[in-house]
């Protein structure tokens, strides 16, 4: 039913609705509150503490002219009483508020308390006058300037009146029974209106409840037909592995030999290989993905990797050309901006088998690059790929193994969640030799002194990348700010430095020009946006400047970190910043403290929530509106336990689970595949 059809919900309310992404009752229903604010208790003025949400109900007592404060904002004062003693209100630029109020009227108050010089004031708070209806614990929603949260609460009440006809039951009485949850309607009702706190819980966990299981149930079933599909191809391990180990310039770390091992056991069964490969930045990653293609090509099979830049691409290809050089290997590289001819060239030469390995960005997906044998599909960074493209270049053969490197260290619990359908590698082990990135948070008032620090570090014969502010998303604009900062370091600071720019804009070849002579130490510093942020391996580069690094996300920023430290030289970070929020302090403090990508990605997940950490989008997964991956881990437990019971036991195809199956072949579908549960 369309929103319209509300009471109150004329074509401008429905407008403002749908840039809410509320466009029908069911939406409103699901639109569920961010905070509450709790109203159950309200305390006598004189026990409220400093800095606590509260709410009085009060009487105006005296409402006193606007002022303009010292920078500029005006300011009305309004004094309220009760018997329990005096409080404040003050609103700043809104010189009207105090025509809202009659001294005498009684109001309801609610907002932050501030207590100073034993004055009691509640900054911004927000008011009612017909406060009787409201009292309790009342629903806050994410709401634009357009909307009040009185209008959104009217009309989320009148949504639920159509309850029945719009939400349905997915979850049987028996199944919420056992696991003492609420029905459906009961949760919505009180998610958005609690009876009581208790209530309240019980709602979200219901909710919680179903949200995740439905994923968990998506997951299995996408486990279970891929390891349904028996014919792979089954690879020997190749005698020839020995040699290409000895002639590496450094020994293999344990925690790689482990790794490697796993995917040769997996590469010679005849099921296909579906392996998660995590590693930390610069835990040496890239040379397992080349022996897994070498043991493929050794095979007579042909393998394929793709990255998520061009750069990364051609940094891997010249990495394989290079190790592989003495065996007869034809390997080739497909990026987006490979000439038409030899794109026509490469893609005959991969159909009729005559290239065993090739490397590529997303140019690899185009319909027209076939396979003769593909039995090896290797993403690197696969968050930045969506489940669909991962599926586009799997589906290219018949039941590749699969192998998926991260750089993005999840929790396990996490990672079996995302991953559900995959096995689990980890590198848990640096390198030797390597030492902790020196990391610093300055404000911008400070540049000289960090470009006089990058000059002592190239006097030492190393280089430095400084990555560019952020601008907005326009093409022109990132080419210009890199431009600009190369100008301003060459005007200024490093006037005696041989400096390099690169952003993505840049043609292939420009930017392999730029690498190559970076890598070369032809380039001193390199100013560059973002491009450079994923694997970029020049282990002589040891001072990483980043401007407005607040900016940036935590894992961003680690990732960005992780281009120094990638060899035995001591190594440093700068985050230049003018942070302004408690936010953006908290990410530059917590980049300064640690250096492990295991525990910033937990940080990340308390900060920013689940859906934009693995991009949730990209994934083709649900996002979650309820449930916090971080917090809810015992419900994820749970409802891994559920989800196998009911396909383990086959209830699933119970009459009573119908609706919620057909709720999982939905959400299958949205990720890509396509399968109905039998
Ligand atoms: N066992 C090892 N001993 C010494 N150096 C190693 C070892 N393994 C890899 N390296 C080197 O460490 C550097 C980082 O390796 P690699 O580029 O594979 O990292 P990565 O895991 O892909 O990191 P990122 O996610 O940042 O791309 C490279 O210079 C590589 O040659």
């Amino acid at each position: 039913m369309e929103i319209q059809y509300l009471k109150g919900v004329g074509p401008k309310i429905a407008k403002y609705l749908s840039s809410l992404g509320i466009n029908t009752v069911k939406d409103a229903l699901f639109y569920f509150p961010r905070d509450y604010e709790d109203r159950t208790n309200i305390k006598p003025i004189s026990k409220l503490e400093n800095d606590e949400m509260a709410s009085v109900i009060v009487e105006v007592a005296q409402i006193f002219p606007s002022k303009k404060t010292k920078t500029g904002k005006t300011l009305n004062k309004i004094l309220f009483k009760n018997e329990t003693g005096f409080i404040s209100g003050i609103w700043f630029n809104q010189p009207y508020i105090k025509n809202n109020f009659k001294i005498g009227e009684k109001v309801l108050l609610y907002g932050k308390v501030s207590k100073q010089f034993g004055e009691i004031t509640l900054v911004d708070p927000q008011y009612e006058k017909d406060y009787e209806e409201t009292q309790g614990i009342n629903p806050i929603y994410s709401i634009n300037k357009n909307l009040t949260q009185k209008i959104m609460r009217k009309i989320i009440k009148q949504a639920l009146n159509f309850i029945d006809q719009e939400v349905e039951e997915l979850l049987p009485e028996s199944l919420r029974k056992i696991y003492d949850l609420l029905d459906i309607k009961n949760a919505i009702i009180n998610i958005h209106f609690p009876k009581d706190k208790n209530m309240l819980k019980l709602a979200k966990r219901r909710l919680k409840f179903e949200e995740l299981l439905i994923i968990q149930l998506g997951l299995f079933e996408l486990k279970k037909k891929y390891s349904s599909s028996t014919t792979s191809y089954s690879m020997a391990v190749s005698k020839e592995l020995k040699a290409l180990k000895e002639k590496l310039p450094f020994e293999l770390t344990e925690a790689q030999r482990k790794v490697i091992r796993e995917i040769l056991i997996d590469m010679k069964k005849n099921t296909p290989m579906n392996r998660l490969l995590q590693g930390d930045v610069g835990s040496g990653k890239t040379i397992i993905s080349v022996i897994a293609l070498f043991n493929c090509a050794m095979n007579g099979y042909q393998g394929v990797l793709m990255a998520p830049t061009e750069i990364l691409a051609e940094q891997h290809y010249n990495t394989i050309l290079e190790l592989l050089k003495d065996w007869n290997i034809n390997i080739a590289l497909l990026v987006g901006s490979t000439s038409k001819k030899q794109k026509e060239e490469i893609i005959r030469k991969i159909s009729q088998g005559e290239i065993s390995i090739v490397i590529g960005t997303h140019a690899l997906l185009q319909e027209n690059v076939e396979f003769k044998n593909l039995a090896l599909v290797i993403t690197d960074e696969q968050h930045r790929f969506g489940v669909r493209q991962r599926a586009t270049l799997i589906n290219k053969g018949h039941n590749p193994h699969v192998l998926v490197m991260t750089a993005t260290p999840i929790p396990r619990t996490l990672a079996l969640f995302m991953y559900g359908d995959m096995d689990i590698s980890v590198i848990d082990q640096l390198p030797p030799g390597r030492q902790k990135v020196e990391t610093y948070f300055v404000r911008p008032n400070m540049r000289e002194k960090v470009y006089d620090f990058v000059k002592k570090e190239i006097e030492k014969g190393r280089q430095a990348y400084v990555i560019c502010p952020l601008v907005e998303e326009s093409e022109k604009l990132e080419a210009e700010s890199v431009i600009e900062m190369a100008e301003n370091l060459k005007n200024n600071f490093l006037k005696y430095n041989k400096i390099g720019i690169l952003h993505g804009k840049m043609s292939a070849s420009e930017k392999d020009e730029i690498m190559k002579k970076f890598k070369n130490n032809e380039i001193q510093v390199l100013v560059s946006t973002t491009v450079v942020e994923v694997g970029v391996n020049v282990p002589n580069a040891t001072i990483i400047v980043i401007e407005n690094a607040d900016r940036f996300g935590l894992a961003q920023l680690h990732q960005l970190r992780g281009r120094v430290g990638r060899g035995n030289y001591k190594s440093y970070c700068i985050l230049v910043a003018d942070a302004k929020t408690d936010d953006a302090i908290e990410r530059m403090k917590i980049m300064t403290k640690t250096n492990s990508g295991f525990e910033i990605a937990e940080k990340d997940l308390e900060l920013r929530g689940t859906g934009e950490f693995f991009g949730t989008r990209q994934h083709g997964l649900p996002e979650l509106k309820v449930a916090n991956l971080f917090k809810d881990i015992d419900i994820l437990m749970q409802t891994k336990e559920v989800a196998r019971e009911l396909i383990q036991s086959r209830r699933l195809l119970d009459k009573d689970y119908y609706k919620l199956k057909l709720r999982i072949e939905e959400l299958i579908q949205n990720i890509g595949d396509n399968i109905s549960i039998n």
